[in-house]
């Protein structure tokens, strides 16, 4: 050992307190803790010394700068360049010190690193703590970097103890040995634990030490190839696992419990709903669903007959690719926004492409309220009332007027605009042709008029939008608690003003915009079309099948034999009311979906029976799934007590045994970062073709972990900003929101504190999502305040055991 490195280890133990509380280690161990005590107290003591020194460095510094200011202000030529050179190196310190990036280190927690170097060169030891400040050497060959930027911290994340190293920092190659790495947690001033190679030594409540042995490293281990939801080696990368996800799935196919048999089975028509806990097969079952209807009428379910409606991309391309090896190919895959948006375009409505993402949030709740299904049934009996009433106006004392309206009432049960049209021939080209002439004029004036107006969908969403009275109306007779006054006149305002844009547009859009700019001689472009509300497609598209009784392409009436809606908790009333009317006569219909998964939220959805009622949809029984088959009974324990009140007892699933669900606190992202660097490095390198996800809770936090991780070296990294999964062995950085249905091996929820998921029900719905995609083993790690949702026992335990 160098003299140095004699220097940085006490000789003995500080303090009598300290031998006492050592007393129970053996002697390697008590060198460990004694030797780390001695460091932070050497770190306190500078600490201290530099906040009382640093008000005073600080006036030096200013008094300094003006002394030199009229030094040059007086100063001889030849002495300038000098003086301002001094002047330059000031301002520099000056500002450096007010970015913060020499702010003083927390004496509470001054860093949670440490590395012992051998620089190659000289032989040289160095001792360096990584923390979140910088405190230089000096002198006495202790410094802490910051973990973010200094390029030595870049060395304890991607270096074991013992290593050799050789890195590039500002052009220069450094090389040398790593003799020491540890991992430390000091809280509130105090070395409470050391995590070494050699062994865990803990401070326990007591103020002793204890050895927690070498094996208490916490690890992610065995659990490869648990998660069925990532279909490997799809894109040919790694050809010694394709086809593996196609074996798995025959595999699954010869479990389907009984329950699951009697969903998949159902008879062809009416609706089939298949609720159930997170993994309890949901996805599975309406998979196999359409399979089994495929093989029992393949002309009737043929795959161009059928759809398949999931949450997201990622779910779509999962699906696409497990469909043909349940001998299923070529059935439409969508999400709801998509295929919405195709259909749109072919039903060739005279409405606007573009949608605005500045919808106000009362707005788009109203929007979506099953309130509006029963607004678009008013307003379609309101026109068939004023034209049965138009017809007795026009046709009260006329001979062969009661014929007429005889015939308009017993066609009362076909669709309004099929009415119109059935009664005008009826008058033109059936029995009413022998009516007197002028009978049968007054009755066509009345029946065109109608048949103009029925087909106008976008005159008719203007009705409902446009009218303040009839909003109003319904807020108040239909959801009266559900909008404060000022949300109600914001809708009202809003809906006026999008639906006179709108008008107005389709009115002009023909003619030329008569405003010049004033350097153009030419009128500019026809106007702008406005922008509506994403909300508005949905209503939109049901207006135009109240009217119609379908929806129309080319004439033909557009539609499936077999729809499958998944998660359906995630749409709105009238978006499931839009896809069951685009089913057949037999309205052969699968919907699965699970309450405690809700992630859009103030979209309708209340529970499964009133989704029905909203929906048209006869009531069916709800036997929920019973059986998790993907996560263990320890991580369902956590998912349910995240959704505390949201919890139903009646939803408890029958799960499997696992390993336990770890809870990792640190103070800070640089600590994670290097317990999470180290931990999944040992994984990917025992199990290279496990599944793991990286949970933030928002996508800027996913982009902060996983360019600290590239930093640590973390193999096969990805980052998923936009469901864009590539479904192979690895790593993915996602934030929560991307992973909805999806399942991998592991998951680690990162940084579940209060502020990422305070104590509301969307943040429980999320973070029982989070971890719930695991099918294998949870570790939550929290850089700062765990949130209140987090069990608190789960926390204390984190006490028992080292940090990374
Ligand atoms: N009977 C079964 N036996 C064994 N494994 C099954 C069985 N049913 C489903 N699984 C597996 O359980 C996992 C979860 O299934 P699935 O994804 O269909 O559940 P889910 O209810 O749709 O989940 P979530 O709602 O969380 O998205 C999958 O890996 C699936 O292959």
């Amino acid at each position: 050992m160098s003299e140095r490195l004699t220097s940085v280890a006490p000789e003995t133990p500080s303090a009598e307190p300290t031998a006492d509380a050592l007393a129970a280690l053996a002697e390697g161990g008590r060198d460990i803790v004694a030797e780390e005590l001695s460091i932070l107290e050497r770190i306190q003591a500078r600490v201290e010394e530099q906040l009382a020194t640093a008000t005073h460095q600080f006036e030096d510094l200013n008094s300094a700068m003006i002394e030199l200011r009229d030094e040059i202000a007086t100063a001889k030529e030849e002495d300038l360049a000098s003086l301002m050179d001094q002047m330059h190196q000031l301002a520099a310190l000056n500002a450096k010190r007010g970015s913060g990036r020499t702010a003083p280190v927390d004496p509470q927690n001054p860093y949670f690193g440490h590395l012992r170097l051998r620089e190659a060169r000289m032989g040289k030891l160095r001792d360096v703590l990584i923390g979140k400040r910088t405190m230089l050497d000096k002198g006495d060959g202790l410094s802490i970097v910051d973990w973010r930027n200094a390029p030595v911290s870049r060395l304890y994340y991607r270096y074991d103890e013992l290593d050799e190293y050789e890195e590039e920092f500002d052009d220069r190659s450094i090389e040398g040995t790593v003799l020491l790495r540890r991992s430390v947690v000091v809280g509130e001033g105090k070395l409470r634990r050391i995590d070494t190679p050699q062994g865990s030594f803990a401070l326990g409540r007591g103020g002793a030490w204890r050895d927690l042995g070498r094996e208490a490293r916490p690890s992610l281990a065995g659990g490869t190839g648990k998660a069925v939801r990532v279909p490997r080696g799809q894109l040919g990368v790694n050809n010694d696992l394709d086809g593996l996800a196609d074996k798995r799935l025959q595999e699954i196919t010869a479990l389907i419990d009984k329950q699951q048999f009697g969903l998949i089975t159902q008879p062809e028509s009416g609706v089939v709903l298949i609720q159930g806990g997170a993994g309890s097969g949901k996805t599975t079952v309406a998979l196999h669903r359409v399979a089994y209807l495929a093989f029992q009428d393949r002309r009737r379910f043929s795959p161009e007959k059928m759809l398949i409606v999931v949450f997201n991309e990622a779910l779509v391309e999962y699906i696409r690719h497990v469909l043909p090896s349940l001998g299923v190919e070529g059935v439409t895959v969508t999400t709801y926004r998509r295929w919405s948006a195709a259909l749109l375009r072919r039903l060739r409505l005279d409405i606007p492409a573009q949608r605005t993402d500045s919808t106000p949030e009362a707005v788009v709740r109203f929007k979506k309220h099953p309130m509006v299904l029963e607004m678009i049934a008013e307003l379609v009996a309101e026109d068939l009332a004023d034209v049965e009433r138009s017809l007795e106006d026009r046709l009260r004392g006329r001979p062969g007027g009661e014929q007429v309206l005889e015939q308009w009432r017993k066609l009362a049960k076909l669709p309004p605009s099929v009415r119109g049209h059935r009664a005008l021939r009826w008058l033109i080209e059936e029995d009413g042709r022998n009516l007197p002439a002028k009978t049968r004029a007054a009755a066509e004036t009345s029946l065109r008029a109608f048949r103009g107006s029925v087909d106008d969908v976008v005159g008719d969403w203007a009705e409902l939008f446009g009218d303040g009275r009839r909003i109003r109306n319904a807020i108040a007779s239909k959801a009266p608690d559900e909008f404060s006054d000022s949300e109600v006149n914001t809708i009202v305002k809003w809906c006026a003003k999008k639906t006179s844009a709108l008008i107005d547009w389709r009115d002009h859009k023909d003619e030329p915009n008569l405003r010049r700019d004033d350097d153009d001689d030419e009128p500019s472009s026809p106007r702008k079309p406005p922008r509506l509300d994403g909300e508005d497609d949905a209503v939109i598209m049901r207006l135009y099948q109240a009217k119609r009784g379908g929806l129309f392409v080319k004439g033909k009436r557009f539609e499936y034999e077999h729809i499958v809606i998944d998660e359906a908790q995630d749409l709105c009333p009238i978006e499931v009311r839009v896809l069951l009317d685009t089913a057949s006569a037999g309205r052969s219909v699968t919907i699965a979906g699970d309450k405690a998964q809700k992630m859009i939220f103030d979209n309708g959805f209340v529970d499964w029976p009133q989704l029905l009622e909203d929906a048209g949809l006869p009531h069916v029984a709800i036997q929920p799934l019973k059986i998790t088959y993907r996560s263990t009974r320890q991580v369902m324990a956590i998912a349910q007590h995240v959704l505390g009140h949201l919890h139903d007892p009646n939803d408890d699933l029958i799960a499997r045994d696992g390993a336990p669900v770890s809870y990792f606190g640190f103070s800070d992202m640089g600590e994670s970062v290097a317990f999470l660097g180290e931990a999944l490095r040992n994984l990917m390198q025992r199990e290279p073709t496990a599944s793991v996800a990286l949970l933030t809770r928002y996508p800027q936090q996913a982009e902060a972990y996983y360019e600290a991780l590239h930093i640590a070296e973390v193999p096969r990294l990805r980052l998923v900003s936009r469901q864009d999964f590539t479904f192979l062995p690895g790593i993915d950085v996602t934030d929560v929101r991307q992973v909805k249905g999806l399942e991998f091996d592991y998951v680690i929820v990162l940084d579940p504190t209060r502020q990422n998921y305070p104590v509301r029900d969307s943040a429980r719905h999320l973070l029982h999502i989070a971890c719930t995609r695991t099918a294998y083993q949870l570790w939550l790690v929290c850089s700062g305040r765990p949130s209140p949702l987090v069990p608190q026992d789960l926390i204390d335990e984190d006490d028992e055991q080292p940090p990374g």
